[in-house]
């Protein structure tokens, strides 16, 4: 690798826009970010996003990522960072959202002018102005429709690797074309927010790629082609809205003129294919075979790196976005870091400092009692609202702050434990858990962590392991123009760092509290089912 080199990586996360930038050694070099609520409150955004009345429909404004990047850009060019040094750039979007492309704006993005920010230039090319983000749940007629048009669930997750999940963008295309058809006919372009925000970079429409791309319900993840009765399914011609997929690690094409006139890129700047920012996140960590990776960012999500798929009810196999032969399984719950944020507010005055304070002073196990907290609704399991047990089993209205705080976390990992093995995955005696995401700061949120998993937790250098596993893909997928495409210097990046190994006694404590976490959730989700319907 060129000595005097840098690689990018952008994260179009829910929250915020983050970007690293790494030098030849894969060493940090720049870090920064742009908090939507903050730093663009014009958009009047809460977590980066607008619920809706129904409190299943939510999206994101289409011009606040814009506006944000416009942002980022210019706080580095005003910080001195030198643009021209970077060989390679590559980026990650929250997972699932989709972006709506007007006719005529390939011609808009083919000519920006570098005297103009992004977000005016572009302000008019979305057909859909809001774009449904991966925290939407209001597309259940939409899931059944498809799930029968293949011939169940089993079947569509067997070609699709999911189940219909509400979330997942084919169903989200299906509601919008269902309930504003005249909006997508005039849709030349349907991004997912990884491939929206590669888009702005090539200055033309940017492909999806695979791993991102099996978060529609509508790849095929064996054959790596869009489904055709799938596509039918959803919406009509949408297979040339979509454009082709293609492997995580394809070197799209240079930065457009814009970014070399602006702000002094080199025209020779590539820009690798841009992915889901749990794929990124696995670049990032470097995941072994029996490692299982943790994420605990807006949502909370669980991953490992597989070679044979075994598509389930619960849970995703995605494409692996390093080896496009492999696969990855994921986990996500949607009631994570957000949840957490809303007890911490409700029983240590809104302060992490008291809650770490109440979790290191609790017993594991919590003398019994154990709760389920989901805000919103949940995707794993389908449940909603605040469910609390105490040690009989008998549900109950409240509990003291500090029992409240270690039962929403520990209940939070008994659950991510019970259904990673209901995938399959053991616990073995090497089993490292590699932990991300805002919260991995938290020593205390992950020696629970690993008590409830009777393993060490790693972490690395940075809790933004989507973002720099972009940057690491910026180079991989760069030096695999040249030569054999490994990710083996990747590997040469700085290790992982041991944080927490389990207390004595932990697998005796939770063993026993895991099967009663298991028979309350039934209880729970039977209740959840009962108000639903
Ligand atoms: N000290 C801390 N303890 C627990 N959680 C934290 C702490 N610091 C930040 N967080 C959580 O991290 C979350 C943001 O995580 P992050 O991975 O950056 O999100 P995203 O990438 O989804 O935007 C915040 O919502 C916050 O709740
Ligand atoms: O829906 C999923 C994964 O399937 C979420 O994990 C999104 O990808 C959002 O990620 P974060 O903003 O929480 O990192």
């Amino acid at each position: 690798m060129d000595a005097a080199a840098h690689y990018l990586g952008f994260d179009f996360s829910t929250q915020q826009l983050k970007v690293i930038a790494v030098n030849e050694q894969l060493l940090v070099v720049y870090e920064d970010n742009v908090h939507f609520d903050k730093d663009l409150p014009e958009f009047g955004t809460q977590g980066g996003v607008h619920v809706r009345g129904d409190k299943l429909t939510v999206t994101s404004p289409v011009l606040l990522w814009i506006k944000a990047l416009d942002c980022i850009l210019e706080r580095m060019k005003s910080s001195g960072f030198n643009f021209s040094k970077v060989k390679s750039l590559s980026g990650t979007g929250q997972q699932h959202g989709s972006v709506y492309w007007k006719t005529g704006s390939r011609e808009v993005l083919n000519h920006l002018s570098a005297g103009q920010p992004l977000h005016i230039a572009l302000q008019t090319c979305f057909a859909i102005g809001d774009s449904p983000i991966w925290m939407d749940s209001s597309t259940s007629a939409e899931c059944r429709h498809l799930e029968k048009s293949v011939g169940g669930a089993q079947v569509l997750a067997n070609i699709t690797g999911s189940r219909a999940y509400e979330r997942f963008s084919g169903n989200q295309i299906a509601k919008i074309y269902k309930q504003k058809p005249e909006e997508y006919s005039q849709c030349e372009r349907i991004s997912l927010v990884s491939s929206f925000a590669a888009s702005l970079f090539i200055g033309d429409y940017a492909a999806i790629d695979y791993s991102d791309g099996s978060g529609m319900n509508l790849l095929d993840i064996h054959k790596k082609t869009w489904n055709e009765t799938c596509l039918n399914a959803c919406a009509p011609d949408l297979k040339e809205k979509l454009g082709s997929a293609v492997p995580s690690s394809s070197v799209l094409g240079n930065v457009s003129p814009y970014y070399v006139h602006r702000y002094g890129f080199s025209p020779r700047c590539s820009v690798v294919a841009f992915t889901g920012d749990n794929p990124a996140s696995l670049a990032g960590m470097r995941l072994e075979e029996g490692d299982i990776a943790v994420s605990l960012g807006t949502s909370d999500t669980l991953f490992l790196w597989i070679k044979e798929p075994t598509p389930a009810l619960e849970g995703h196999i995605f494409i692996n976005p390093v080896q496009s032969q492999d696969y990855m399984a994921l986990l996500c719950f949607k009631n994570g870091s957000l949840m957490r944020e809303k007890i911490r507010d409700d029983c240590s005055s809104a302060s992490w400092e008291e809650f770490s304070n109440i979790l290191r002073s609790t017993p594991p196990g919590n003398n019994g009692h154990v709760g389920f907290y989901f805000d919103v609704m949940e995707i794993t399991p389908q449940a909603v609202g605040i469910h609390r047990f105490n040690a009989e089993n008998q549900e109950v209205s409240e509990f003291p702050k500090e029992v409240e705080i270690r039962a929403l976390v520990e209940g939070q990992f008994m659950a991510k434990r019970i259904y990673a093995e209901r995938l399959g995955y053991k616990i073995l005696p090497q089993t490292k858990i590699l932990a991300t995401g805002g919260a991995s700061c938290n020593q205390d949120i992950l020696q629970v962590l690993s008590d409830v998993f009777n393993a060490p937790v790693h972490t690395i250098a940075t809790a933004n392991s989507a973002c720099l596993g972009c940057a690491y893909r910026a180079a991989h997928g760069l030096s695999s123009l040249t030569s054999a495409s490994t990710f083996t210097h990747v590997l040469k990046a700085p290790q992982h760092k041991l944080v927490v190994t389990p207390r004595p006694e932990s697998d005796k404590v939770y063993q026993p509290l895991l099967e009663r976490y298991a028979e309350c959730e039934s209880a729970v989700i039977q209740a959840s089912k009962i108000i639903n319907n």
